[in-house]
């Protein structure tokens, strides 16, 4: 059997008293595309943190791609990639400047063919001598993936990559989503707010409420149990008790 891409034992974070993931076990399988799904604040950016290795979790394990987040880091991060809600890139560089420049800072090899393969994969080769500065959201989110997917990482992070899209960027983003992982053999690890995105992208789907996961299965096994879109909903709102407020209890 081959190993999980990610499996997680007891991981926790906390700031100060606030428990923002407590006691988290998931297993993500090779080759899934997982939707971490959860209101906002439940914990969801807190858990890619830990699993990017950005943040140290203050207790419990995870293993992503066989290397273990708080033993061998550098192992994590060769094997990953990761778009944050909001892309970080350089605004007075072009597209091509800007991957570059992350492309030396990753070590990899032959950047400038890597470079071109990933701009035509993603069909942005015209963004590709502009600067980024003068982007929108979807233009931006795309360099993000760019960068993201160089060195041709086997397990890519997605933080609400549909935020901010248009329907038309959404639709790329999904039909890239789905490249990557068929043609590329990427795992997908996404946060998302979005049921429909869920719905269309995923393989298998985690549920997150203040911290803790309260539902884990495969989208076939959901389908089947509850139909279609629209049932999903009606399962998100059976895990995730809501107050007088509408917000999750
Ligand atoms: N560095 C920090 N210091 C203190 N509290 C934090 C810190 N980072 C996150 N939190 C808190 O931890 C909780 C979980 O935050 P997190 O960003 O992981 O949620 P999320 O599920 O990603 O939500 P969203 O969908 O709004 O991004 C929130 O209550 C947040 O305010």
């Amino acid at each position: 059997m081959t190993q999980p891409a990610i499996e997680t034992r007891g991981l926790s974070q906390r700031f100060g008293d606030f428990r923002a993931v407590e006691d988290l076990n998931l297993t993500v399988a090779e080759g899934e595309v997982f939707g971490f799904l959860g209101h906002n604040g439940a914990g969801k950016t807190t858990t890619i943190h830990m699993l990017t290795t950005l943040a140290r979790p203050a207790s419990g394990s995870a293993r992503v791609a066989g290397h273990d987040i708080v033993t061998d880091p550098l192992g994590v991060r060769r094997e990953i990639g990761y778009v944050p809600e909001n892309v970080r890139l350089y605004d007075t560089l072009t597209t091509r400047e800007n991957l570059t420049f992350f492309a030396r800072l990753s070590g990899v090899e032959d950047a400038s063919d890597r470079i071109a393969e990933v701009l035509d994969f993603l069909s942005i080769e015209e963004l590709a001598d502009r600067r980024v500065g003068t982007f929108s959201k979807g233009m931006r989110q795309r360099v993000g993936l760019a960068q993201a997917i160089l060195h041709r990482p086997g397990i890519l992070f997605l933080d609400e990559p549909s935020s901010g899209l248009d329907p038309m960027g959404m639709k790329m983003l999904r039909d890239l989503i789905g490249r990557l992982n068929r043609e590329w053999g990427m795992t997908i690890f996404m946060n998302t707010h979005l049921l429909s995105e869920i719905a269309k992208s995923c393989t298998s789907i985690g549920v997150l409420n203040h911290g803790r996961l309260v539902f884990h299965d495969s989208i076939d096994v959901v389908m089947k149990r509850y139909g279609d879109e629209e049932a999903l909903e009606e399962l998100y709102l059976s895990v995730v008790p809501v107050n007088a407020k509408g917000e999750a209890a």
